[in-house]
């Protein structure tokens, strides 16, 4: 989770591949009109987000992820969150902090993506950090992508005091 730009495609994929569970990037569920909205430099909503999230549960559900799952979303409110824990207890939450200005030198360097660098002031508008939430790892985004995620694989095997605990063996998720 975290804002756009702070690593969320680029760590998730190396912690899939390093975990050996599944990977869904939650871009790819936004409704297309929400896409065009974000394109067009306009914000969506806590409604263009409803559904979107809907959709994201359902891949996080214990029957539809029997093994670990990675999602990237960027669960910015602590309402959003607590939806996807809802669809599954055991959901961990990895928090890359980056600031604004770093956030938008990213967001402004990455020709072709559909989402709009004039929306990176919002995203911090609407972040609510994770702070004093159970199962979060929060972690400096401007470390090297091979720490990041050497970090959480240690965390998610419980290397750490807050790590996400499985409800049954074998069942997990991170997002
Ligand atoms: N730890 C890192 N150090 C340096 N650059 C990074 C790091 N993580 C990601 N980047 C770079 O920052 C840019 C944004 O990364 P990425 O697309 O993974 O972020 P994101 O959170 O998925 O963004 P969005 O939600 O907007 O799609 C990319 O150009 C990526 O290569
Ligand atoms: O909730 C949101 O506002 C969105 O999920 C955004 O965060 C973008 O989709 C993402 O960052 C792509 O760049």
């Amino acid at each position: 989770m975290g804002v756009s730009g702070c690593g969320k495609s680029s760590v998730a994929q190396a912690c899939a591949q390093a975990l050996g569970w599944a990977l869904h990037e939650g871009d790819a569920y936004h409704a297309p009109e929400s896409i065009a909205k974000m394109r067009a430099g306009i914000a969506l909503t806590d409604a263009d987000r409803t559904g979107w999230l809907d959709r994201l549960a359902a891949l996080l559900a214990p029957q539809a992820a029997p093994q670990g799952v990675v999602l990237t979303c960027s669960a910015l409110r602590r309402k959003y969150r607590d939806r996807l824990r809802q669809a599954q207890p055991a959901l961990g939450f990895v928090f890359l902090q980056l600031d604004f200005e770093a956030a938008l030198a990213r967001v402004q360097a990455r020709p072709g993506h559909f989402f709009s660098p004039a929306l990176v002031a919002d995203q911090f508008a609407t972040l609510e950090p994770p702070v004093g939430e159970p199962g979060v790892l929060t972690l400096d985004a401007t470390r090297p992508v091979s720490e990041l995620v050497d970090a959480i694989v240690q965390w998610v095997h419980g290397g750490a005091s807050t790590a996400p605990q499985p409800t049954e063996p074998a069942s997990g998720g991170a997002a």
